[in-house]
């Protein structure tokens, strides 16, 4: 179990605790790291796989939380990663989990070469409820690209096979530090932080 304690002053008037529900190791990783310790509640990790989906990219999301806040009774995190493919119309979007899992980075830039089409979009959706029949707030964060032939880590899903625009890297060769600072997780938490800060008082 992972924690996080906010150090702000204000953290000793909220106490708040929230879980943040993901099976994703890496994605804690990078959402604690991206967070820091600023943040105005304490966040909790529960490793539960959460049903995958389907519908678009709001829809997933709204219901992956209300799944979570069900199985924890209270506040939790959750979010959504989709993938969507300019010549595809968008996807595999929210369905980029079994794309991969099947044809691996390589297959997903393979998989394009017909088009001669490769921008794509990461797209962070993070879902905030307080409870299961709570209403639920999402903070998305998107990020450019397009798919190449992967390059660099192989430790964290299509990261080898990203290249964000105006790089010259992939994700997968990026050093973590610096694609927590421009990726489409980095955005979403930038949101969902504030949206804490400016209601913590
Ligand atoms: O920054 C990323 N860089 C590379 N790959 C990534 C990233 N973020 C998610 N991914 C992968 C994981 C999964 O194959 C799919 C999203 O599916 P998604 O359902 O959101 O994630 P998951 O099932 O692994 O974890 P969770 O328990 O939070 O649903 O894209
Ligand atoms: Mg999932």
């Amino acid at each position: 179990m992972i924690r996080v304690f906010g150090n702000s002053v204000r953290m000793m008037s909220s106490q708040k605790e929230v879980v943040f529900v993901t099976g994703n190791a890496k994605k804690l990783e990078e959402v604690v790291a991206i967070l820091g310790s600023s943040v105005p509640f304490k966040l909790v990790n529960r490793k539960i796989d959460l049903p995958e989906l389907q519908g678009d990219v709001d829809d997933v999301c709204k219901k992956k939380c209300l799944e979570a806040a069900g199985i924890v009774q209270g506040p939790v995190i959750v979010e959504d990663t989709c993938l969507c493919f300019e010549a595809l119309g968008g996807l595999p979007g929210p369905y980029i989990k079994w794309f991969l899992d099947k044809l691996g980075p390589e297959g997903l830039h393979k998989m394009l070469i017909g088009f001669d089409e490769f921008s794509a979009k990461a797209i962070c959706t993070m879902a905030y409820a307080e409870g299961p029949d709570s209403e639920v707030l999402l903070f998305q964060g998107v990020t450019p690209g397009k798919i190449v032939i992967p390059r660099g880590r192989r430790d964290f899903g299509w990261d080898a096979c990203f290249q964000p625009e105006g790089y010259d890297m992939t994700y997968g060769e990026l050093p973590k530090e610096e694609k927590n600072k421009i990726s489409h997780r980095s955005k979403a938490v930038q949101i969902l932080k504030n949206h804490f800060d400016s209601n913590a008082s």
